[in-house]
């Protein structure tokens, strides 16, 4: 069977430029949730914040990404939950243009990507498990378009802001990231006295505060 619901509102266009002058792991400095964790870029650096258009196929039916592919819409992301198959590529050189073609900014996959030298040559970034050449195929078995799915063990929603560098993606409701932006890069500011410090002998235990827990 399957399910495909209405295009997620997108995220203010505001919310992603500001989220993309700050680092991801700014964001891991500060909470545990929300992070897809093992997955890898497919080049470094890697920069993409948009909005979430879900994905959840069975192991080895590419069925719903190629209909989701095809919805796509600037500034959207493509967020595909593989069923916990980590093995098989759903993602290769055709979506990956049909993608960048409707304007999405990137994809995050819980799976594996093949055609990687020309998803590359496209400039198209991803987040995946990793490079295969064992595929999906178009089986028509089932599949569902815009539900909430798990990548890489995170929550994520349609209309999730989908916030992405070279060291991985966080997924954030659109209400949580309001703000975020700006905090963000106030901590990252904040460390330029302590290079400067650092520098001249100065101590990074002190700057962070490790150093209160020396015995
Ligand atoms: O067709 C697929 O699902 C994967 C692929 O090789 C492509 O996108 O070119
Ligand atoms: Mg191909």
């Amino acid at each position: 069977m399957f399910t495909v619901n209405d295009m997620p509102r997108q995220i203010d266009e505001g919310i992603a430029a500001e989220l993309g002058g700050a680092c991801v792991s700014t964001l891991g400095h500060l909470r545990d949730h929300g992070f897809a964790l093992g997955l890898r870029p497919n080049r470094r650096p890697l920069r993409f914040t948009g909005t979430a258009v879900t994905v959840r196929i069975p192991h080895l039916d590419s069925t719903a990404v190629h209909m989701a592919v095809d919805m796509l819409r600037p500034g959207d992301v493509l967020v595909v939950d593989q069923s916990g198959d980590h093995a098989r590529s759903c993602f290769g050189g055709l979506v990956s243009f049909t993608a960048k073609a409707r304007g999405a900014v990137g994809a995050v996959i819980d799976g594996s990507v093949n055609d990687h030298d020309e998803t590359l040559a496209y400039g198209f970034p991803v987040l995946s498990r990793g490079f295969s050449p064992l595929t999906t195929r178009i089986s028509g078995i089932e599949g569902a378009i815009n539900v909430p799915v798990t990548v890489g063990g995170a929550v994520v929603h349609p209309g999730d802001v989908v916030f992405a560098d070279s060291d991985g993606a966080a997924f954030l409701r659109p209400e949580e990231a309001v703000g975020l932006g700006a905090l963000l890069k106030a901590k990252e500011d904040a460390e330029a006295p302590a290079r400067e410090s650092i520098a001249e002998g100065g101590s990074i235990a002190e700057f962070s505060g490790a150093a209160k827990y020396r015995p």
